[in-house]
């Protein structure tokens, strides 16, 4: 059997993972216009292209096809620049990723976010729960090595700015050792 091999990618790909309202987007969003890096928003990804595998009546959401969107992704995966923004991490293979960034969020300030999405109050009180026992940091730690892990606070707006700041110095180093 012949193997193509996969030329190794330039540029890097990162998820940024964590609990909802932690501030994912948020930051995918600038970390992309700041490096031109395609974002990847899954949960948004799932409903345009019809990735879904049903509906979850507790949480009131899509429930997304794990399998079709890696398939949908493989491709653009393996060219790098990417950045992928879900509150999950388990299901995506372990070699797309150079960098996981695990948000995190006060539990007050998480709070605040959620209360204005008007999420019911089982919604609210299970993605508390998860952000305090670090639900999302675990599963990243089960899924990837260490040493690539990086996690964050988010809880104001500084936080956004010197997070975009760290990640941009990261790349900066990331490309530079591919030299
Ligand atoms: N550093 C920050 N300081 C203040 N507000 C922030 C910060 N980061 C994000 N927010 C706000 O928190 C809310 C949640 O942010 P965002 O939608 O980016 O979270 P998310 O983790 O992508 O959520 P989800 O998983 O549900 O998509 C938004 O109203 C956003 O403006």
């Amino acid at each position: 059997m012949e193997f193509k091999q996969i030329p190794q990618r330039k540029i890097p790909n990162i998820l940024i993972t964590g609990t909802p309202g932690t501030g994912k987007t948020s930051l995918a969003q600038q970390l992309s216009q700041s490096t031109g890096y395609v974002h990847h928003d899954i949960s948004l990804l799932a409903k345009e292209k019809n990735l879904c595998d049903g509906w979850d009546d507790e949480y009131k959401c899509y429930i997304i096809d794990e399998d079709k969107i890696c398939d949908e992704l493989e491709n653009q995966m393996n060219l790098g620049g990417n950045i992928v923004d879900y509150h999950g991490c388990d299901f995506f293979p372990e070699r797309w990723f150079d960098l996981v960034v695990v948000l995190r969020t006060n539990n007050t300030v998480l709070y605040d976010r959620l209360s204005k999405r008007n999420y019911h109050q089982k919604k609210l009180t299970d993605n508390i729960e998860s952000e305090i026992f670090g639900v999302i940091l675990e599963e990243a730690e089960d899924s990837y090595k260490k040493e690539i892990i990086l996690e964050l606070e988010n809880n104001e707006i500084n936080d956004l700015e010197r997070n975009l700041d760290l990640i941009l110095e990261w790349i900066k180093k990331w490309e530079s050792n591919q030299k």
